[in-house]
């Protein structure tokens, strides 16, 4: 037996996914978090049951990529039954995916999810009448504190049914379609989108074809906002019927100060200010401690043990790769990762791009982008993943080349550890803003140049919410995991190939081509150009090879306070990780990710070689 999961995005679909199966999928207070699909199992009554977790979808007449993957699993009936999860603090909005559910005439069970918010916010719904109304059983759940989760799987399994509230449609609409269920034999839901130009069946698409004129002719407005119309109605009828509010007490909306310009934009800057003095303040106190124990328990005895010169060499390399990763890298990403899981949690995070959203107006930039902008502060491979959802080709263009010079954790990491901490906290600041205003820049160039219409914004708000510690632990330890066990060994054996190849001197034969770019351009040694390669790999490995080839994690003793702020701010700019670049490639084709990478290293060697010629 197969379930599918189905809803509109941010209801909990993924959180009742991973209480139900076990298997860990990510979960964000954010809507948009699921692009695809994830399976997992459950037994119930010694059978195996599949569960599987849908994208978040609005409606099941929609254009874009997951709209049409949920829509393909509808018509085709790939799921036994779907378990369609409802927003009980939006129940009004949730229903029009529920009617469209119904006209398909599925086995179809209701979770009605977030009832703990909806009970603060001082919404009541009437679970039974709900339930006869629309003619499939209802369970109230909040998923966050497992409230009900065991109960879905033994209702959907044995008290599924099809809804029975059909949708009055227009009269025009209601003809149209006894005709098209006439003449080609379908049933009422692939009629009703065959009308709006979905379908494969050529007689059945090519028949609505010839209706349609007529339809619009009559209203002047499309067939898709007519059936649109009618479901809001119907949609609006039942939650009058069972929903009540009581007027909610007289707290004030926080978003009422976070999302204006004014107080907004100022508490975000102190917030993002304060987030990297954090990460700063934690990860240099951290990585003190640890770089110490390192250079005592396993450097300077490797040092000072007159090993063999080529094995002292291999050590050496493998000793400082672990300093370096562990000891200085670790700290930062470590205390970013879950401070941003924090944040994330919390719904802040979306009232920062809602603010981004308001100033980017201000420079005719138009926001769909932000979002995945925004999580693109985290790890620019998801938030690339993210633009799919954007409308059109030009938005996920220039979505794509904007969340690839934002500052992933990794830059962070650059930022804190080689400006922060050796330079200050305000250079640190003044690189990010630096990065901003060309973020901005390229942001106004592009939109003026990229052909097509500019779209605007429909951005919810999820709700402000304490974050839960066990999620925010979970998925920084997601992260923190494919540090330790991808970036760790890829660090180790890049660094005794570094080391062998400072050995027998080919690294010395590639500096030296390079130094004199290096040295006159940048104002930068010859060896920072192999740690801007490898940064390259994974962003924070240019830190890292930094210190592994400087030999000392103490960089201020090698380069100056101008020459580390160039480096910085070079390799935050210069070319995306390999990462970003397959994503990108897979996402958007390997010529723009091409075009991405050159003009990402133009910006960063532009930018780098201003700096030089600025202050030397
Ligand atoms: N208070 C409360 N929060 C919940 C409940 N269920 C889920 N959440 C929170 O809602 C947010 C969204 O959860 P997800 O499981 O990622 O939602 P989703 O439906 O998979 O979202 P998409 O993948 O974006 O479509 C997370 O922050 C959850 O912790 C609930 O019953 N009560
Ligand atoms: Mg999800």
């Amino acid at each position: 037996m197969k379930i599918g999961l189905i809803g509109n995005p941010n209801v909990g679909k993924s959180l009742i996914f991973s209480q139900l199966t076990g298997v860990g999928v990510e979960i964000s207070n954010y809507p948009g978090t699921t692009v695809d699909l994830c399976t997992g199992t459950v037994c119930h009554n010694r059978t195996q049951i599949e569960v599987v977790d849908l994208p978040g979808i609005y409606s099941l007449d929609g254009a874009n990529s997951e709209e049409e993957l949920v829509r393909d699993t509808v018509v085709k009936r790939a799921f036994d039954v779907y378990a369609l999860i409802l927003d009980a603090t939006h129940l009004e909005r949730n229903l029009y995916l529920l009617l469209q559910l119904i006209e398909f005439d599925l086995p179809v069970v209701v979770i009605l999810n977030i009832i703990d918010e909806a009970a603060k916010a001082g919404i009541t719904i009437d679970i039974d009448r709900l339930s006869s109304l629309i003619g499939v059983p209802v369970i109230p759940t909040a998923a966050s504190l497992g409230r009900n989760i065991d109960q879905i799987i033994p209702l959907a399994t044995s008290h599924a049914r099809a809804g029975t509230y059909p949708v009055e449609y227009d009269l025009h609409i209601e003809a149209a379609v006894r005709s098209l269920e006439r003449l080609a034999g379908t049933s009422r839901a692939e009629a009703l989108l065959a009308l709006q130009g979905f379908g494969t069946d050529p007689v059945l698409m090519e028949a609505a074809a010839t209706i349609v004129p007529e339809i619009i002719d009559e209203h002047r407005m499309s067939v898709h906002q007519l059936i649109a119309a009618n479901r809001h109605h119907a949609a609006s009828r039942i939650a009058s019927e069972v929903v009540t509010r009581n007027t909610p007490g007289l707290f004030s909306d926080p978003d009422q100060y976070l999302t204006r310009i004014f107080p907004g934009v100022p508490i975000m800057v102190a917030f993002l200010a304060s987030m990297l003095t954090i990460v700063f303040v934690i990860g240099s106190y951290l990585e003190e401690i640890i770089v110490d124990i390192f250079e005592f328990l396993i450097v300077s005895p490797i040092k000072t043990a007159g090993f063999d010169p080529l094995i002292s060499e291999v050590l050496l390399s493998l000793a400082i790769a672990i300093q370096a990763g562990l000891g200085v890298a670790f700290p930062y990403v470590f205390t970013f990762y879950l401070l941003i899981s924090l944040v994330e949690d919390s719904g802040y995070m979306t009232r920062i791009a809602f603010l981004a959203d308001r100033v980017m107006h201000r420079f005719g930039l138009h926001g769909q982008a932000i979002i995945p902008m925004v999580l693109g502060l985290g790890c620019n491979v998801p938030a690339i993943m993210g633009i799919r959802q954007l409308g059109t080709r030009r938005e996920r263009t220039i979505a794509a080349v904007l969340i690839t010079m934002v500052p992933c954790s990794a830059r962070t990491v650059i930022i804190a550890g080689i400006v922060a901490a050796f330079i200050g906290i305000a250079a640190a600041l003044s690189l990010y803003l630096i990065v901003i205003v060309l973020i901005v820049v390229t942001g106004v160039i592009l939109s003026r140049i990229t052909p097509g219409n500019p779209l605007g914004m429909v951005l919810e708000l999820p709700p402000l919410r304490t974050p839960r510690l066990s999620q925010v632990i979970t998925r920084s330890w997601l992260h923190i995991r494919e540090f330790l066990v991808i970036a760790m060994p890829l660090l180790m054996v890049s660094s005794v190939i570094l080391g062998l190849a400072g050995f027998y001197g080919i690294t010395a034969l590639f500096q030296n081509a390079v130094a004199p770019f290096m040295e006159n351009v940048l104002g930068l040694p010859g060896f920072a150009s192999t740690a801007l390669l490898f940064g390259i790999l994974r962003k924070e490995m240019a830190f890292e090879t930094l210190i592994v080839l400087a030999g000392t994690a103490n960089l201020p003793t090698v380069l100056t306070s101008l020459q580390l702020y160039i480096f910085a701010l070079v390799s935050t700019l210069f070319v995306p990780c390999i990462s970003t670049i397959a994503v990108l490639s897979r996402e958007m084709g390997w010529k723009t990710a091409l075009l991405i990478a050159c003009y990402t290293l133009v910006l960063g060697l532009g930018a780098g070689a201003v700096l030089h010629l600025i202050f030397v």
